[in-house]
């Protein structure tokens, strides 16, 4: 059998199992994990492995070509003589070229085969990658993991790259081997259970912002609307009416009052998810019986609807900090002060205009700075510093309060505004009448709630105190979590 760099053979193979920490033995040196493939993932995976301290054996169908890709350290060698060298095997190659290791089956009895592959779709196959291997090796203990680590990352460290590492096996003692080699190759691993999870584990890698699409996409839709509705009433009206040219508009005035009702719409939609599924358990009088669909989706993406919001509100904090410094505004300026002259009027000064604008500025910075405190509680490692009292106190009752701090913020804007006829153009409404549309409905809904007869027998359906009754009328149904249980924001 030809070996491009002998590293010797272990007497006994117990001996290249991994080093066990519970014993106290936490030399790798000793170790000799092999891989089977030459491609990018074996190399990197090979690199990290020689830093921490472990010998390589890597299987290929022609080591002396692949030997030239890999440190002279590393035995590259044949299959059959890689799979005989060690305990532990990461079978780096793509699922279509399993059953090319048939002929090692009698050398594979009993060893950790780790599947490290991934696909290219989402559900590429009835089975899981490493649900076909282990049926191609019944009696190979199969571990899933490290597929959600690119090689690039093996390469870089643990520095500086994602570091969790989700691992499978239907054997616990294969299944702690593997998690004990990715804690000293610098992962974190996390333990999912039995080799059924490594479908979920395939598919991770392949997500594309799966929670993020609803959201982004409800709020461009919102953000078009709102922008061709205040062009349409402040630039084409008056134009059309007065021919009255107020083009200059659209870049700042119009995206700055579609930026604010976008961020106070998305910020209630939070909010409104959790009042219609506690509606549902108030309805059925009971936290046992499944959201439908649309509502269980809802719920899971209220953070990235909460940072979208909070996305919109910094943008439009950063157009209206930035008004004053235009020429429109400056030559507007000028022109009130010049009419002003002119109608021999010395004091301008109007106190209500004054006090409102103050209200209206120091409620907005309020809103934004409570919007911060919800994005940075929602930063997993943030959040995992709260238990879980603080996380809900901020997230929900903060939350409330900045959307309620957020609508005085609109109302202070155009209380007056609401009620002057020459406001409503068209006979549409000013945008901020039609911001105050769902976060007053929710704000009423949140009221119900905490009125004491609704909030008690909330209370006690979230406790499960029905659970009998409940258990009558849904059987079947899968018990689900309470809206609370969720990720408020
Ligand atoms: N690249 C990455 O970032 C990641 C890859 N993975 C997974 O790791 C596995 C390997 O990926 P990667 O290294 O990128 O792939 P490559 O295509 O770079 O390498 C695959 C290796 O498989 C071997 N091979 C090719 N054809 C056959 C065959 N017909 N029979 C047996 N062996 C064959 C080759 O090694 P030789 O010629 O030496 O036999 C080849 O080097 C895949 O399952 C992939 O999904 C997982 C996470 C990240
Ligand atoms: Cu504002």
């Amino acid at each position: 059998m030809e070996s491009i760099s002998m590293m010797g053979s272990p007497k006994n193979l117990n001996e290249t199992f991994l080093p066990n920490v519970a014993n106290g033995i936490k030399d790798a040196s000793k170790v000799t994990v092999g891989i089977i493939g030459s491609g990018d993932f074996a190399k990197s995976l090979t690199i990290r492995l020689i830093r921490c301290g472990y010998h390589v054996v890597v299987g290929s169908r022609n080591p002396k070509l692949a030997a030239e890709f890999f440190p002279h350290v590393v035995d590259v060698t044949h299959h059959e003589d890689a799979v005989t060298k060690t305990n532990i095997i990461f079978v780096a190659i793509h699922r279509e070229h399993y059953t090319s290791l048939w002929d090692l089956k009698h050398l594979l009895v009993g060893k950790i085969l780790v599947d490290v592959s991934n696909n290219t779709r989402i559900d590429q196959y009835p089975d899981s990658n490493a649900e076909y291997l282990a049926s191609l090796f019944p009696d190979s203990l199969v571990v899933k993991g490290f597929n959600v680590v690119s090689a690039w990352s093996l390469q870089l460290g643990p520095k500086d790259a994602s570091r969790q590492v989700y691992i499978c096996s239907n054997n616990v003692h294969a299944r702690h081997q593997v998690t004990e080699l990715a804690r000293q190759l610098g992962f974190i691993p996390v333990d999912l259970g039995a080799l059924s999870s490594s479908r979920e584990i395939e598919n991770l890698p392949l997500r594309l912002f799966t929670l993020w699409k609803g959201p982004v996409v409800i709020a461009i839709s919102l953000a078009t609307f709102f922008f061709i509705y205040s062009f349409i009433r402040d630039v084409i009206h008056p134009y059309v009416r007065n021919e009255q040219s107020d083009f200059y508009k659209i870049p700042i005035e119009i995206v700055n009052k579609t930026l604010p009702i976008v961020a106070i719409t998305l910020l209630s939609l939070v909010y409104l998810s959790g009042l219609i599924a506690a509606a549902y358990q108030l309805y059925y009088g009971t936290k046992y019986r499944r959201f439908p669909p649309w509502l269980d989706n809802w719920l899971q993406c209220r953070k990235q609807l909460g940072l979208l919001s909070f996305f919109f509100a910094v943008v439009h904090v950063a157009y209206s900090l930035c008004l004053p410094m235009r020429r429109s505004e400056r030559y507007l300026f000028l022109n009130m002060a010049y009419q002003q002259v002119h109608a021999n009027v010395e004091n301008s000064w109007n106190e209500e205009e004054v006090w409102r604008i103050e209200m209206y500025i120091s409620f907005g910075i309020m809103s934004l700075g409570l919007l911060s405190l919800l994005a940075v509680t929602s930063i997993p490692s943030v959040n995992s510093a709260l238990n879980w009292r603080e996380f809900s106190f901020i997230q929900s009752t903060l939350g409330y309060v900045a959307l309620l701090i957020s609508t005085f913020h609109v109302l202070i804007y155009g209380w007056k505004r609401a009620f002057e006829e020459e406001y409503y153009r068209f006979y549409t409404p000013p945008n901020f009448v039609l911001a105050l549309v769902l976060p007053s409905i929710v704000i009423l809904g949140k009221i119900i709630l905490l009125l004491p007869c609704v909030s008690r027998k909330l209370r006690r359906i979230r406790r499960g105190w029905e659970k009998s009754h409940a258990i009558e009328e849904t059987s079947g149904s899968i018990p689900h979590f309470s809206p609370e249980r969720i990720t408020v924001m």
